[in-house]
């Protein structure tokens, strides 16, 4: 096909990949105005352990507990969708019956119906606000005890989805709204459908293989002026943002790897809310070592900023005391090797559609000093980023 002339919308796109039963993800990069969609031709999704400088181009989606029972997932660029310039090109690779196929039912799809892919698992567990509060007791008292130093609960709240809803007007009202995160959307036949506003990068290596990452934790809301500079941090959140970037100074250290620039840690606005973020940037050429990027994606998931310091006790407190199944929510998912790099985000401020609910995500660091009153204030704060979103279209 190569580049076809034709111009399409991406909610096109969109309804092609679900009428067809294709996986598609769709996102935006922070401060970007270039919108990108790709879709995977392939009849599998499921991936190993990524090797991002060998990847053809297309998306990963990937869970928090990667030995858990969801998936790792690569969605092929088979297919990739520019919004600015509302052409579809097919790579050198794509199985050419298959692109032929979707670009037919890309011509009849005005009349298709706009649902989602939902997911083949059964019916999802949730926390409730007590079993929350006293997750965040046993795990003050096994700090107190020295067994770790942070842990970060999370819970899911569920939503009824409002009828006039569409996943793809949502996502370009995200674009609004949250100009400064990585907004996303995938749909994957049997796995399901995810969207979010994600304030963290996880790995990022742009074309000039710029590495970056952060340190992102500590959470307050929205000052009332909206300025950071009007932002007063308690010595919790110093500390809890400290333990993040103490992590990731480990793991460069793991790696030999010397030379990288620190800034912060500064005040971001994400939404409603503020964190604390210390950027780390890495010249992968400068330093010749390019395969930074995967390395470092294997030794960072999970952060301590969705996980916890130091990191085999906490995931095993996680898994032990959170009493839900995390699924996607606090894995990662991003662009790999697209015309502007590699980008990966933590899956955070996100929630996944069911038929007629969405199970909502958040979490909160939880050291020495939580009381489990704040840290659940703190969970619905993070709510509230998705809870606008569906609130559009009531
Ligand atoms: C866990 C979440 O966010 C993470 C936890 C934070 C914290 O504990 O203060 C702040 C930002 C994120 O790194 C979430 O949004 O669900």
């Amino acid at each position: 096909m190569g580049t076809e002339t034709r111009h399409y919308t991406l909610e096109n796109i969109f309804r092609a990949a679900i009428a067809q039963q294709k996986a598609v993800a769709v996102w935006r990069l922070p401060l970007s105005e270039q919108v990108q969609a790709c879709i995977s031709l392939q009849q599998s999704y499921t991936t190993s352990l990524p090797n991002l400088e060998q990847s053809p181009f297309g998306f990963l989606f990937c869970p928090f507990h990667t030995s858990g029972q969801e998936q790792q997932l690569f969605i092929k660029g088979d297919l990739c969708f520019d919004a600015t310039s509302q052409s579809i090109t097919a790579a050198a690779d794509a199985p050419a019956a298959a692109v032929e196929g979707f670009t037919e039912a890309l011509q009849s799809i005005e009349h298709a119906s706009l649902g989602w892919h939902s997911s083949d698992a059964t019916q999802a567990s949730y926390q409730t606000e007590a079993g929350f509060k006293t997750a965040v007791e046993k795990a003050v008292a096994a700090i107190t005890a020295e067994e770790m130093e942070k842990v970060v609960l999370s819970r899911n709240f569920s939503e009824v989805v409002p009828a006039s809803f569409s996943p793809v007007a949502a996502f370009e009202q995200m674009l609004q709204t949250y100009p400064n995160a990585f907004v996303s959307l995938v749909s994957v036949p049997g796995v399901g459908t995810w969207m979010g506003a994600s304030p963290e990068i996880l790995v990022s290596i742009d074309q000039n293989n710029i590495f970056k990452t952060v340190a992102l934790a500590g959470t307050q809301p929205l000052t009332e002026d909206g300025c950071t500079s009007s932002a007063i941090w308690r010595q919790k959140e110093i500390e809890e943002q400290a333990m993040v970037e103490r992590y990731i100074l480990s793991c460069f250290k793991k790696l030999r790897l010397r030379e990288y620039s620190e800034i912060g840690p500064r005040t971001v606005v994400a939404g409603n809310l503020m964190h604390l973020r210390t950027d780390f940037k890495v010249d992968t050429k400068e330093v010749d070592f390019p395969t930074l990027g995967t390395d470092m994606l294997h030794l960072l998931h999970p952060t301590s900023a969705v996980c916890g310091l130091p990191k085999e006790p906490a995931l095993e407190f996680i898994l032990q005391h959170e009493g839900y199944d995390r699924s996607y929510y606090s894995g990662y998912l991003g662009p790999v090797n697209s015309s502007a790099g590699t980008h990966l985000f933590v899956n955070l401020r996100c929630m996944q559609l069911l038929a007629t609910d969405a199970i909502l995500y958040a979490g909160a660091g939880i050291t020495g000093e939580s009381s489990p009153e704040k840290e659940w204030q703190e969970t619905q704060h993070k709510m509230q980023t998705m809870q606008r979103v569906l609130a559009n279209f009531k």
